[in-house]
């Protein structure tokens, strides 16, 4: 049995999915973050696990060849970029090899194929959440969570981000300060200001969101005043109200306090117009990537109809609109089947229909009327499908499913059980979120009795 604040050593045999080292220590798991495979580190036991203990990284004794210098301030401290400290070149090497581990654990015929980086790995991001708090001495603080904690690490800098989004960091910090908006207070649950949900497109014109935990905007014009003056890039200002104790960082209710409220994108050749509420893929250049290679995979003839499921704005829906007959975009956002119908209107695009609704009761639905689907597209966020899904996917028998997944993990668990009715032969990754633990992936499916 180890103890809390038991300062040990051992050599890392092994870095998992999430990031964390692993090494065995008289019979016991230690895990340990920010380390890599070979080293031989020392730590310090913090927190005891079902699997083992987890520990803090004190020293690296014997660095790895891989491990390079980190020129981030936060890292270790904000917990978004995990493999920071990792080459990049290897950082793809060790996605492709956990992928490999997760498909031989889940006993799948897949072959992986190399994860797709980027030339340039950083500045990719174009949406930001800014927190707000306050600290000890009553000043503010904004910046990005801590892992699993309310303790917000105070940025102004983040190499996820470009340029301008830096500059516009610290310009929202400047003028919050001179606004004098009130910082909202978590543990109090007292003051106005929660958070700033950023988004750039491609002429790096940015949406900017405050999120408020009330609707009274004291000194609403001279925020806007001030912001506009130092930074000609805000193309629109929008207030969202939150005023549940919650982590859900946007509310219901929203605002346009300048600008159209909303921002348009250009990709994949299409015009989208984009809400704060609405889902749009953070890694632009990737995104695209990754559609072109799903659409790729799809054998077309003109005449399919197709189901584009959990659709969002309906940017794959347009994207593959003129390969054929007809599609119907679904998606549970309503603020995103909005945005979809504007952006089929605005592309002029009109083979496509937009339904608001749960993918799973849509499909459902769909089985029950024993509809003629040729070709599902499935891109369900973190959790995957549910059993509903799945299963009137198994009952309407489309001839391909093509299943883009952020979560590997659940996409092995549904591919496992679509496949008692279809074949798949190959997973293609991609860096949707360089220097990040997390991975995106795509894959082909194709009904057995073809
Ligand atoms: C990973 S995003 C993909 C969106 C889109 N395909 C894209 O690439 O931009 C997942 C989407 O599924 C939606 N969603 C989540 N649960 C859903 C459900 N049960 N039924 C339908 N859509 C859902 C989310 O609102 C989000 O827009």
């Amino acid at each position: 049995m180890l103890k809390k604040k038991q300062k040990i050593s051992g050599e890392i045999e092994q870095v998992q999915s999430n990031g964390l080292g692993v090494f065995t220590y008289q019979k016991n798991k230690v895990f340990v973050k920010y380390v890599l495979q070979g080293e031989q580190v020392e730590v310090i036991i913090t927190r005891k696990l079902k699997e083992g203990y987890l520990a803090e990284l004190l020293r690296v004794v014997k660095p790895s060849s891989i491990r390079t210098k980190v020129k981030c301030p936060y890292f270790q401290k904000c917990g978004s970029c995990n493999y920071l400290h990792m080459l990049y070149p290897f950082e793809l090497k060790q996605k492709t090899q956990e992928i490999k581990q997760l498909v031989s654990q889940n006993r799948l015929k897949l072959n992986v194929h190399n994860c797709e980086g980027m030339d340039v790995p950083y500045s990719y991001r174009n949406k930001l959440i800014l927190s707000f708090s306050k600290n000890r001495k009553n000043e503010m603080v904004a910046g990005f969570y801590e892992p699993f904690t309310h303790h917000i690490v105070n940025i102004d800098n983040c190499l996820l981000h470009d340029k301008e989004t830096n500059k516009l960091i610290k310009d929202l910090k400047m003028v919050v300060k001179k606004c004098r908006l009130d910082i909202y207070d978590e543990n109090t649950k007292y003051g106005f200001l929660r958070h700033i949900l950023v988004r750039e497109n491609q002429e790096k014109k940015f949406m900017v969101t405050l999120v408020t935990a009330t609707k009274e905007f004291r000194g609403k014009k001279k925020f806007v005043q001030e912001l506009l003056k130092v930074n000609e890039n805000v193309e629109t200002i929008v207030q969202n109200i939150n005023s549940r104790q919650t982590s859900v960082v946007l509310g219901d209710e929203e605002i346009n306090i300048y600008g159209r409220g909303i921002i348009y994108d250009d990709l994949s050749g299409h015009k989208f117009k984009i809400s704060s509420k609405s889902f749009y893929q953070i890694n632009h250049s990737q995104c695209e990537k990754l559609y072109d290679k799903a659409l790729s995979l799809l054998k077309l003839n003109g005449d399919e109809t197709v189901v584009d499921t959990y659709c969002g704005i309906g940017t794959i829906t347009l994207s593959v609109a003129s390969k054929v007959k007809k599609v119907i975009g679904v998606e549970l956002n309503e603020n995103a089947v909005r945005d979809a119908n504007v952006n089929k209107e605005v592309n002029d695009i009109h083979n496509v229909e937009f339904v608001n609704d749960d993918a799973g009761n849509y499909m459902q639905k769909l089985a029950y009327k024993k509809a003629k689907i040729d070709v599902v597209i499935m891109d369900p966020a973190r959790d995957g499908s549910d059993e509903k899904f799945l299963d009137s996917l198994l009952k309407l028998q489309p001839k391909q499913i093509v299943y883009i997944s952020c979560n590997p993990e659940t996409q092995m668990r549904d591919l496992k059980h679509l496949s008692k009715q279809y074949h798949f032969k190959d997973i293609y990754l991609y860096d949707m979120f360089p220097r990040t633990t997390h991975v995106e992936s795509v894959v082909l499916l194709q009904r057995k009795n073809n």
